[in-house]
């Protein structure tokens, strides 16, 4: 089991209009696109033509506003200008020379099968719209990886992004009829959010009309009550499929 001292810091990175460089075209290249493309980043490419794995070339050719590609092999030049890199290359000389390149100049890198050389590792990852999850063994087990999130799958309520994306616009809502950051305001606002999050299920959150939460900002949040599904006229959940 890993001690406290090895385990890794676990974050949503923001990559939104960063620059990626991506090093390779193969397979293992062709889901680093995917997951840094889903994340908003702008992307340069760069592998031979030759090795391009269909689902990258198909990216390459579909993204064109995000994807900068170059036909050839990595040159130190590339690194200019970029927040972030990663390499899937089937070279592992070439992969570490990459790797100490971006470390002296502070870039954080990924280097797919050379966990020594990483700054940080992927994992085996789950969306269901905003919600996101990823499952790390910190390397020791990839595959084991790969089987946990199967059963996290089976067990996330069927409706949860759905539930996500309305608790977010009620919390937009909320604060733009309650705004300010902290103090009073923002301890009111949190307890408010959190005994409704609590007070319904998931489904049931899932559910929620516009003007539903037009009654619960101005019946509920303006008189300091938080308001029941049944007093909202929504019929009970069953129990949430985690349950
Ligand atoms: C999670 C996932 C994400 C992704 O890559 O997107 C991922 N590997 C996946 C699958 C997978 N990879 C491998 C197998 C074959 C079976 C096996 O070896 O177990 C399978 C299984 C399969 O293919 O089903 C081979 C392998 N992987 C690494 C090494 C090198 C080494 O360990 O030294 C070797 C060669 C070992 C050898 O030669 O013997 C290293 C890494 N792989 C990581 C991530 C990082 C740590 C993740 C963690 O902490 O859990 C890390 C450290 C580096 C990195 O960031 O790339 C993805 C599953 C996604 C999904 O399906 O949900
Ligand atoms: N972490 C993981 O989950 C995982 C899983 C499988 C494989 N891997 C490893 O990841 C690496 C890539 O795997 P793959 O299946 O995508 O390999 P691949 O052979 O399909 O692709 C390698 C790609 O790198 C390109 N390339 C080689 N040298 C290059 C250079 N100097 N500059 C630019 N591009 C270069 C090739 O043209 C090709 O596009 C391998 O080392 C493999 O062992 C990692």
């Amino acid at each position: 089991m890993a001690s406290d001292s090895d385990a890794s810091l676990l974050v949503a990175w923001q990559l939104k209009n960063k620059h990626v460089l991506v090093v390779g075209g193969g397979d293992v290249a062709s889901g680093r696109i995917h997951h840094v493309l889903v994340a908003g980043a702008k992307i340069t490419v760069v592998a031979p033509q030759d090795g391009l794995h269909p689902v990258t070339k198909w990216h390459i050719d579909t993204t064109p506003d995000r994807i900068t590609y170059y036909d050839r092999v990595f040159t130190p030049a590339d690194l200019d200008g970029k927040d972030f890199v990663l390499t899937a290359i089937d070279d592992a000389d070439a992969s570490r020379d990459i790797a100490s390149r971006c470390r002296a100049l502070k870039l954080p890198v990924n280097v797919a099968d050379d966990p020594p050389s990483c700054d940080f590792f992927f994992g085996s990852q789950i969306r269901k719209g905003p919600l996101q999850i990823l499952i790390s063994t910190n390397g020791r087990g990839p595959k084991l990886a790969n089987i946990i999130r199967r059963r996290i799958e089976e067990s996330i309520p069927s409706h949860a992004g759905e539930a996500i994306e309305r608790v977010g616009t009620l919390r937009e809502r909320l604060k733009a009829r309650a705004p300010g950051v902290g103090g009073e305001v923002g301890r009111r606002r949190m307890k408010w959010m959190a005994d409704l999050c609590t007070a319904w299920e998931i489904e049931e959150l899932a559910s929620l009309t516009d003007e539903q939460m037009d009654r619960m900002l101005t019946e509920g949040w303006e008189k300091d009550v938080v308001l029941s599904p049944q007093d909202l006229g929504v019929q009970p959940a069953a129990h949430s499929d985690s349950e």
